[in-house]
């Protein structure tokens, strides 16, 4: 029997798929990976026809844009030595004034899961920016099956919805809307252009730049004025970036997919060596850069709210959990959830919970999702 796993995991500039072949109570996988050029550094080479300061989306995206579309064509699990390995996402257009995709009003929409971490930083940003009436959302069931994140429609659960433009039965029916000669991984969030019938961009650290600034002409001068990548704070949120996602957004994947003991313990220690030093920087602080929330705070915040819930049992990083063995992590995370409505409205633990006990049966192969352990960040 051929079965096909697919995984949330990912880089700023990275997806991926699983696929693998269990032959009775055995599981082999194969390996494909392709690197990824780290996305906005401050000192990205940028367009200067197509780039400004305050946008930081480039049209060196665009360029990238379909290099990598045909070239992955089988899955992703690890490397001979037991580590992750991941493939780059394929979809890097922008939308900008006078491009392929302008910014208007109703014109584009966001497929997500609320258990797909990265999907998360596209909502709550979305959210944060007052975009509710510019850019529609749809969430997809967050049980995968062998073809990938299935709409509501395909998979009734609770709070998934059927695709609201198409007969979509899976979100790889939009890649394929898009490129019918699309063979890379489907995943989530997708940006779409409902004008072109086009996936803009698939990567969720370019979505949150996008929606960040492309809108801000579309919305109030007080959402307008909301800068999560501010012009005097991005190099220290791209150093920041250099080491949290590495070892925390990706280090718990690392953990959790890792093939061998020596890969696991390898990325184990370098999860809570990076929690340790996170915990540091926050202690006494609101955010994690400067006096103002930023994007790091969102993208280190969606791995920080799964981790006792699932990473600490499914990925198997047990040293600490935050609610114990993190006080300022866990203050600083419960502060966001229940003072900023970004955070908590994106956020949904039966969808966490289920996606990730049941979408990996290579790791938990009888599907059972676990009672607990409740998600303290809802007690106050
Ligand atoms: N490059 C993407 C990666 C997103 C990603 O890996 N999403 C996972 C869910 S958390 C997914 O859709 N996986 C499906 C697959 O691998 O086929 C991003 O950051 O936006």
């Amino acid at each position: 029997m051929s079965v096909r796993l697919v995984t949330c995991w990912l880089k700023n500039s990275t997806l991926t798929l699983m696929q693998s072949r269990i032959a009775g109570a055995r599981l082999h996988a194969t390996y494909t990976h392709l690197n990824s050029p780290p996305l906005f550094t401050s000192s990205s080479p940028r367009s200067s026809k197509t780039s400004t300061p305050s946008n930081p989306i480039t049209t060196s995206m665009a360029s990238r844009d379909t290099s990598n579309q045909t070239a992955v064509t089988t899955a992703a699990l690890t490397n001979p030595d037991g580590t992750l390995k991941r493939p780059p996402s394929a979809f890097r257009n922008t939308i900008e004034k006078g491009g392929t995709h302008e910014p208007e009003k109703g014109r584009y929409h966001l497929y997500v899961s609320y258990a797909c971490p990265w999907a998360t930083r596209a909502l709550i940003t979305r959210r944060l920016k007052g975009l509710e009436d510019i850019i529609g959302v749809t969430v997809v069931s967050p049980r995968m099956d062998s073809d990938g994140w299935p709409f509501g429609s395909t998979d009734p659960f609770p709070g998934a919805e059927p695709d609201p433009f198409h007969d979509s039965k899976h979100v790889r029916d939009l890649y394929l809307r898009s490129n019918p000669e699309y063979s890379s991984r489907f995943t989530v969030p997708v940006l779409w252009d409902k004008k072109t019938e086009k996936v803009v961009n698939n990567e969720s650290a370019d979505i949150v730049r996008i929606l960040n600034t492309a809108f801000n002409d579309h919305i109030s001068p007080e959402k307008a004025k909301i800068d999560i990548y501010p012009e005097h704070l991005r190099a220290e949120i791209d150093a920041l970036h250099e080491w949290i996602y590495p070892n925390i957004n990706n280090g718990v994947y690392r953990a959790g997919m890792a093939g061998n003991q020596q890969a696991y313990e390898a990325a184990v220690k370098d999860v809570f060596s990076a929690l340790d030093k996170l915990e540091k920087t926050l202690e006494g602080k609101d955010y994690i850069v400067g006096n103002q929330l930023t994007e790091v705070d969102i993208r280190t915040w969606v791995t920080a709210v799964r981790f006792d819930v699932v990473y600490h049992g499914h990925f198997k990083c047990n040293i600490r959990n935050i609610r114990h063995g993190y006080p300022a992590i866990n203050a600083w995370m419960k502060k966001l959830y229940w003072t900023n409505p970004a955070f908590k409205e994106s956020t949904d633990f039966d969808h966490i919970k289920t996606h990730y006990y049941y979408s990996h049966p290579h790791i938990n192969p009888t599907r059972i999702v676990p009672s607990g352990p409740h998600p303290h960040i809802q007690t106050l």
